[in-house]
């Protein structure tokens, strides 16, 4: 007999999906936003599939066991490939966390996202939850419909440690291939092998082994609690765009970024955050028009620091420390918040 083959369209999408309680679990709430984790393909073999298919519901069918460790309560807030992450999602995600996070019922937050972008959520979210609550981003690198596929043990370990009492204060984490890493340090290191996350700076700050978490280190920097975002009447973020360094560059970019009204302008500079000399004539322009202008690497790890090699006093740049430029996008949007001022700016990107 021929078995009738599920299409994506078959799957229910319910907006809200409640599971049986026990008054004896923690209560953790899944936010679904889509990626490879909900992503089904033709092929179970293939690298080809679509992200963001399959509903919260799905994807937990494929983890039965996580509902010994927690009442689980989901809601799709977006269900897209994080290729197409946008603002409007992070201002939504947060809200919605801050808002939850008030109720004593609630332990704990799994954020299922795809991985492309993962770390900017992860980090967005760090400068802006209000709450000492375990965050837990989530994702998979092989789609649900894939051979060994990841999502269902990353998620299971992801709710395993929003349920953990040990999970609280400890910022946002994304949970990937046994291991958590804070949301400043992490950061997608490889295109498709699911050991694709690194904190290339500060290792992992914990992991999940036997459905137990164990943290051995803890984030120093400024997070949730402590930083200074507040999200709650935003509803739109400054525009902040990315130039990227390489030989004999064409300043082109750069002032085509300036005449279409950004307020902040990264630039993945080369080593230690290294300006080809064009770019620094239409920098001091910006930066005296009050745009900022942040220096970041493309390097993909190490500090870029203030003045080594570029005058940042001269041109008016930051130097974004550990933040990638992805990520120093996102603490500058924040930062354009409150100030245009050079020297606050770089105040924050030691900070954070
Ligand atoms: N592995 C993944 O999740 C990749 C996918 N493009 C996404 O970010 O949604």
């Amino acid at each position: 007999q021929k078995r009738k083959k599920t299409k994506v369209e078959d799957v229910p999408t319910p907006q809200t999906v409640k599971r049986q309680h026990n008054p004896n679990l923690p209560n953790v709430i899944i936010l679904a936003t889509g990626g490879t984790i909900a992503g089904a393909g033709e092929s179970a073999v293939g690298t080809a599939y679509t992200a963001g298919q399959l509903p919260i519901e799905s994807l937990l069918a494929a983890v039965p066991e996580a509902s010994k460790v927690a009442n689980i309560t989901g809601e799709q807030v977006a269900q897209v490939g994080s290729q197409a992450m946008n603002d409007t999602v992070w201002l939504k995600l947060a809200k919605r966390i801050n808002e939850l996070a008030k109720r004593s019922d609630v332990h704990g937050f799994v954020i299922t996202h795809g991985t492309d972008t993962q770390e900017e959520t992860a980090l967005f979210l760090q400068l802006t939850v209000k709450t000492d609550k375990p965050v837990v981003l989530v994702g998979a690198m092989r789609s649900a419909t894939a051979i060994s596929a990841d999502g269902p043990k990353n998620l299971y370990d992801a709710i395993v440690t929003a349920a953990s009492n040990t999970s609280k204060g400890k910022g946002v984490v994304v949970c990937m291939n046994d291991n958590l890493y804070s949301a400043r340090d992490v950061e997608k290191m490889n295109t498709t092998n699911v050991d694709a996350f690194k904190a290339p700076n500060a290792g992992p700050v914990g992991f999940v082994l036997d459905g137990k978490v164990a943290w051995y280190n803890m984030p120093l920097r400024k997070h949730t609690l402590d930083a200074e975002f507040d999200i709650t009447n935003v509803t739109e973020l400054p525009k902040v765009d990315i130039v990227y360094g390489y030989s004999n560059l064409d300043p082109a970019a750069f002032n085509a970024f300036v005449n279409s009204g950004s307020k902040g302008i990264v630039i993945a500079g080369v080593g230690n955050g290294n300006l080809y000399p064009a770019l620094e004539a239409p920098i001091k322009a910006a930066t005296a028009k009050g745009i900022a202008v942040v220096r970041s690497s493309r390097v993909g790890s190490g500090r870029v620091t203030l003045d080594a090699e570029t005058d940042d006093k001269g041109l008016g740049t930051v130097a974004s420390d550990e933040f990638n430029p992805q990520k120093a996008r996102v603490l500058l949007q924040l930062a354009l918040l409150k100030t245009n001022n050079q020297q606050a700016i770089q105040e924050m990107f030691f900070r954070y």
